[in-house]
């Protein structure tokens, strides 16, 4: 539990994957998705050139959607900008950003001076869409007459769409992760900020921290109390893992991670993109890899050495560490090539409001028929230019509190 500023209590925190859905950390896709051409997208991890105003309107029925059921949405650029309000914290930012070593001396103190003149809300937009060579105007150095013009001086970040990645609450505490990718590495420079900065958090403790061995939100799935799958794949690495283990164990947030190796593809990033839980006791998963997802159990011994169990199947593993009998496996029964387009447009990375009850993408109409026939409610959203950055409701959503 954390104090706001003003005296009131604010409740956080998340220790199931389905438990109902009160609260929830979204980033409305805003300029720094128009930074994006043909030749950076992918080097900026975008599959296509998302209509931005579409995007916009999307992301506007999935925050509509949420708060249809009750849920309370937070935007990221929002917290961000009234954490920039506190001094500290804008000149950590600002600080931050400019030790990019492509900029040198003269253009970093330019720089410096630059985005200490801007008010919060400005500031939050350089960060976030970030600042072309040609938009500094005014200033002269060697290296801004070197760089083309189109050159960024600081980049743009069109992930933090996907707030899942770079934050992730276990138990009361917030994780900044530690992001994989360099076009995505600054993000976590900002959920850091907002976390340890805005009244709304004063109080939670963080763990983690950016610029460490790489864990992402999309890796960490909260089975049930105690218990934490990690996927271990393009993202998160088995350096994480450990991390993310002595961690959680040294805090009593965990007793069993299970490590899941997933494939290193983009298609499979995260393990959200392959499993995602549904209810309390079970999973939809993606056909083409259910019947060899393996984990291997961490736990902690009473001399507090990390040990490894057999790797064994994911189903059972999970359901052992779960103390439940058996972990359900919602079969889509797709053929596999409707099974390998659907995952790859995020069928299986629903976001659950509560148990039996999610959000999916409504293109992937075979998943979703599933699902319901299993008896699970689904709420569909439109993500024709949303997952052109290839994510679907869970990955475009932090959850800050569930019952
Ligand atoms: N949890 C997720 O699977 N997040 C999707 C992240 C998509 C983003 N374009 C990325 O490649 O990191």
């Amino acid at each position: 539990m954390a104090e706001r500023a003003e005296g009131r209590t604010a409740a956080v925190g998340v220790r199931s994957e389905v438990g109902r859905l009160r609260t929830v950390m979204l980033h409305r896709p805003g300029p720094e998705l128009r930074r994006l051409t043909p030749r950076n997208n992918d080097a900026l991890l975008f599959d296509g050139i998302p209509w931005v105003g579409r995007a916009q309107e999307e992301h506007d029925a999935f925050a509509d959607a949420l708060r249809g059921h009750g849920v309370e949405v937070l935007y990221l650029s929002e917290l961000l900008t009234e954490a920039l309000g506190v001094e500290e914290a804008r000149a950590r930012a600002i600080d931050l950003t400019c030790t990019d070593l492509r900029l040198g001396a003269t253009l970093r103190a330019a720089l410096v001076a630059r985005l200490g003149d801007l008010a919060p809300d400005e500031l939050a937009g350089v960060l976030m869409a970030g600042l072309r060579n040609d938009e500094l105007t005014g200033v002269h150095s060697l290296v801004t007459g070197l760089l083309p013009p189109e050159e960024f001086l600081i980049d743009p970040l069109p992930n933090l769409l996907f707030t899942r990645d770079s934050s992730v609450w276990i138990g009361d505490r917030a994780a900044v992760t530690s992001l994989a990718m360099p076009a995505r590495r600054r993000e976590t420079q900002l959920t850091e900020l907002i976390y340890a900065h805005h009244p709304r958090f004063a109080g939670v403790q963080l763990i983690l921290g950016w610029g460490a061995e790489p864990v992402e939100g999309g890796d960490v799935l909260a089975l049930a109390e105690g218990v934490l799958a990690v996927g271990v794949g393009e993202r998160t690495t088995p350096a994480g893992v450990e991390r993310l283990a002595t961690t959680a164990f040294d805090l009593g947030l965990a007793h069993t991670i299970l490590a899941v190796p997933i494939d290193q593809d983009r298609a499979t990033m995260h393990l959200d993109t392959i499993c995602t839980m549904v209810d309390t006791d079970a999973v939809v998963m993606y056909p083409n890899v259910a019947h060899r997802l393996a984990a291997v159990p961490v736990t902690r011994d009473e001399g507090g050495t990390l040990r490894l169990g057999p790797s064994r199947p994911f189903l059972e593993a999970a359901a052992a560490a779960m103390g439940i009998d058996r972990l359900r496996l919602i079969d889509t029964g797709l053929d596999p090539v409707t099974a390998e387009r659907e995952q790859w447009d995020d069928g299986n990375n629903t976001l659950a409001i509560a148990p039996n009850l999610c959000v999916a993408y409504e293109r992937n109409v075979e998943t979703n028929a599933r699902l319901e026939e299993e008896g699970v409610e689904v709420v569909r959203i439109s993500g024709s230019e949303l997952g052109s950055g290839r994510g679907g409701p869970r990955c475009m959503s932090c959850p800050v509190l569930r019952d």
